[in-house]
């Protein structure tokens, strides 16, 4: 198994984010997650695609744009626009599921959907041909620094067959990433459960050296089993 990590940009220091992106990246980790609030479908305001343009040069890893609003079309388009690699969206910010996955598609990028703690899965029942990523939300989205919710285990296992049985048929992966609370003392339980990419945002950024808990992270998952 290929396991990514993904740290959370919503938890770098905002003020020296060129710097904080290339310092995790430096320190072992696989992509850039970049948590998008709009206070509307979340409480919180984070950063947008002019963010996202600004940190592009940085990097030449993945930047997953986690889009936490609503409407979501127009946004993910900009995001498009703006260099990012992987979009996904929560289906209760789009009027439209299938037309939202095709226009990131569309635009170049790689698609996904995000569930909420009780969001069901059956959102995939009829669009698993345009979905590149599934995240599940281990918190409640809006805020970094949340306690991970163990329900999730039973919601990322359900994804795992569900991709395994689409995979087994169509011979094309899907990633499976959790986000909220994932540290280095759980990630491994989330691995055995089915998840390949791991967001973490306070386990990584609220520690001094980035490469000690990433490395802590992958000794954690080179033990997992299934
Ligand atoms: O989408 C998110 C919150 O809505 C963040 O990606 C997530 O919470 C990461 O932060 P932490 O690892 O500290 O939980
Ligand atoms: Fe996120």
């Amino acid at each position: 198994m290929n396991f990514r990590i993904a740290p959370s940009l919503l938890s770098a220091d905002f003020a020296r984010l060129g710097d904080e992106v290339k310092d995790v990246i430096a320190a072992g980790a696989d992509i850039i997650h970049f948590d998008v609030m709009d206070n509307h479908y979340v409480p919180n305001l984070t950063i947008g695609p002019l963010v996202c343009e600004a940190i592009r040069p940085h990097t030449t890893a993945p930047i997953d744009v986690h889009l936490m609003v609503k409407p979501v079309d127009a946004l993910a388009a900009m995001f498009a626009k703006a260099g990012a690699d992987i979009i996904t969206f929560h289906p209760e910010g789009s009027e439209h599921i299938d037309r939202t996955l095709g226009l990131i598609r569309d635009a170049g990028c790689k698609a996904g959907l995000v569930f909420n703690p009780a969001t069901s899965l059956s959102y995939l029942d009829h669009v698993m041909d345009k979905v590149d990523m599934i995240l599940i939300m281990s918190v409640n989205p809006g805020f970094g620094g949340q306690s991970f919710i163990p329900e999730a285990l039973n919601k990322i296992r359900a994804a795992r067959t569900r991709i395994d049985e689409y995979t087994a048929k169509t011979g094309r992966e899907i990633w499976l990433e959790v986000d909220g609370g994932v540290k280095v003392d759980n990630i491994r339980a989330i691995a055995e459960a089915g998840a390949d990419t791991f967001v973490a945002g306070s386990a990584i950024y609220g520690q001094p050296d980035y490469k000690a808990v990433i490395d802590a992270m992958r000794a954690e998952l080179s033990q997992a089993g299934r």
